[in-house]
């Protein structure tokens, strides 16, 4: 459901994608850079997904699935929005024993957290009201709660869909809805798509600099505040984030694979699994060659992997190859393989 959801969104945009290739001077780009944090499971990579219109990072119902920082962009006209993940910054603030990978991973983005044009706090509105969620408001103590001077943040309140009675909303709403640091609230579903275009129409628009800040700035301080703020949003397109490098296509196949595994494959199986990509080639034609392996601890979890006849490796295989070439927008031969360890 969601990869056809993702794909449709994909090929939606792909009048977008025409308007993304055509040349824009770089006098006349612009760019947001927005961070997007919130506990796992929230939903940050759908609505980066759902925004972009391609897989950019893995989903799943598993939590935890984000290891490392996502980039996605997303171009409409002469503007950028570039999205960064944040992984691992929930640990920092929920605490966690010793100065392990994941601490110092944890250390790194929160040292750009505060360098975002925009940062989106996302929770899952329908767990916060089956059960108070005490992540969201740590979360937001962490961040402070008053205005910041260089960034706008919002709250999403995602999964929308998932509550019956939209009046629950309301409540949520009251709960967050006086926190000075946050201008803007958006109730949104990223799986189903409601509410993420008035998100995305805003983020668009903070791209866009207001001369008008110069004439209310009613202090020199004022002044200086709003010029950084203007001069920092107005900058060209970021080239490199545009351009989808191997290791970035390495990484989507890693992902787009593992997500279709995760999909049918629902017992222990996936978390004991090691899963790395084995060769990777690009053919002459323009066609890329992807040898994947899943490494098993045992037999019977290769048994289960690849199913009867190799239906179930086949199917994983299968679905993962589809999605990819429309990623990718060319030709692929994905090899998966299944060994004992
Ligand atoms: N019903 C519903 N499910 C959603 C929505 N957004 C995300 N999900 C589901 O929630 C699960 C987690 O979504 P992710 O996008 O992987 O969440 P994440 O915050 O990136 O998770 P980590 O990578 O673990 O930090 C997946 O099964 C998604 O399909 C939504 O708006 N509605």
């Amino acid at each position: 459901m969601l990869a056809r959801a993702l794909l449709e969104a994909a090929l939606e945009k792909s009048d977008e994608v025409e308007e993304k290739d055509m040349i824009v001077k770089e006098d006349d780009q612009k760019s947001v850079h927005v961070g997007i944090i919130g506990a796992p499971n929230a939903g940050k990579s759908s609505l980066t997904n759902f925004m972009v219109g391609t897989k950019v990072a893995a989903v799943s119902r598993k939590t935890n699935t984000t290891t490392h920082e996502v980039l996605g962009v997303m171009t409409k006209g002469n503007t950028q929005v570039c999205f960064f993940d944040t992984p691992g910054l929930m640990l920092r603030i929920n605490g966690f024993p010793g100065k392990t990978d994941a601490w110092m991973r944890a250390e790194n983005a929160w040292g750009s957290v505060n360098l975002y044009d925009v940062l989106i706090v996302i929770f899952d509105v329908h767990r916060h009201l089956t059960k108070p969620d005490k992540r969201v408001s740590r979360l937001i103590a962490h961040l402070g709660a008053e205005e910041h001077p260089k960034q706008k943040r919002v709250l999403c309140m995602n999964k929308v869909d998932l509550v019956e009675d939209k009046k629950d909303l309301l409540k949520v709403a009251k709960e967050f809805g006086d926190l000075p640091g946050y201008k803007r609230y958006f109730m949104i579903s990223s799986l189903k798509g409601s509410g993420v275009k008035d998100l995305s129409e805003f983020l668009m628009e903070q791209a866009l600099a207001s001369p008008l800040v110069f004439l209310v700035a009613s202090s020199l301080v004022d002044y200086i505040i709003h010029h950084y703020y203007f001069t920092a949003v107005k900058r060209p397109w970021d080239e490199e984030a545009t351009i989808m490098s191997e290791d970035n296509m390495k990484n989507i196949s890693l992902e787009v694979v593992r997500e279709k595994m995760l999909h049918h494959i629902h017992q222990e199986i996936p978390y004991v699994l090691e899963h790395r990509l084995f060769k990777w080639k690009e053919l002459r034609d323009g066609s890329i060659r992807i040898e994947q392996h899943f490494i098993t601890q045992k037999q019977s979890q290769r048994k289960i992997l690849v199913g009867k006849n190799g239906s179930k490796i086949g199917r994983i295989g299968m679905e993962a190859n589809e999605e990819l070439r429309a990623i990718f927008k060319r030709d692929v031969h994905l090899i998966l393989l299944v060994r004992v360890a």
